[in-house]
């Protein structure tokens, strides 16, 4: 059985990815799952390694994954933020980053964050697709690994467009809706050089635009649940 090759989504905060990759897991139960994130803050009560609840960490306007590589779409309740994490040294992670264990890294509230490029394998490894939904950074890291994901950009059909739907999602304040706009500028730019993504998906009419993620998907969802049966 071949693995199923890991799946990124990428694009600016609003363009609709948490949106598009709930209706994913939504209709395609056990197909997609997540991997564990690492950090080097403290395991709050209750939290065993791998196992943990916590908020995801919002980092550089993008969000650093819901997270988890024991656990398939089945078990992930998408409309929580939820993550769960492997918790490690400074000394330790700071390790791995240099010898290039890590596909993305950040610093947030003082503690590290990651995501590494083993947690990734463990979840093709029970056969799922892992869903990695980083930053146009994150995908230029992905890029100089041999983990063969497809790359999809999700855009939203305009700037204007864009600020209206992260207003109408009443989560920022007018300062952090500002950062993500310029993120979404920068990140806009990058993406449209020639052969960073293999889709980029405009995220104009949202069942259109789903339909397009599933066309693109097809073949990995359907390797997956062919494996199953
Ligand atoms: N095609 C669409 N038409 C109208 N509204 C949409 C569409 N797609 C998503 N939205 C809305 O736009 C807002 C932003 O979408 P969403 O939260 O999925 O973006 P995101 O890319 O996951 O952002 P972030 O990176 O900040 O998590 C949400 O309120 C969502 O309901």
């Amino acid at each position: 059985m071949s693995k199923p090759r890991p799946v990124v989504l990428s694009g600016p905060s609003g363009a609709g990815k948490s949106t598009l990759m709930k209706r994913l897991l939504q209709d395609h139960e056990g197909v997609f799952g997540f991997s564990v994130s690492h950090t080097t803050r403290n395991p709050r009560p209750g939290e065993e390694d791998g196992k943990g609840l916590n908020k995801l960490p919002m980092l550089l306007g993008a969000t650093l994954l819901p997270v988890a590589d024991v656990l398939s779409s089945e078990e992930i309740d998408m409309s929580t933020s939820f993550s769960y994490y492997h918790f490690t040294t400074r000394e330790a992670m700071q390790e791995g980053i240099d010898q290039g264990e890590f596909i993305e890294n950040a610093e947030f509230s003082g503690n590290m964050y990651g995501t590494s490029k083993s947690a990734v394998e463990d979840v093709l490894a029970k056969n799922l697709i892992c869903i990695l939904d980083v930053d146009i950074q994150g995908v230029k890291n992905i890029k100089k690994t041999d983990l063969n994901p497809i790359y999809i950009s999700i855009q939203p059909p305009s700037m204007e467009i864009l600020e209206k739907r992260l207003r109408d999602r009443q989560t920022e304040t007018e300062e952090s809706l500002q950062k993500r706009l310029e993120a979404a500028r920068i990140d806009m730019e990058l993406s449209s050089e020639p052969g960073v993504f293999d889709v980029v998906i405009i995220n104009d009419d949202l069942e259109k635009a789903y339909q397009e993620l599933k066309d693109v998907l097809n073949e990995e969802i359907t390797k997956v649940q062919e494996a199953k049966s």
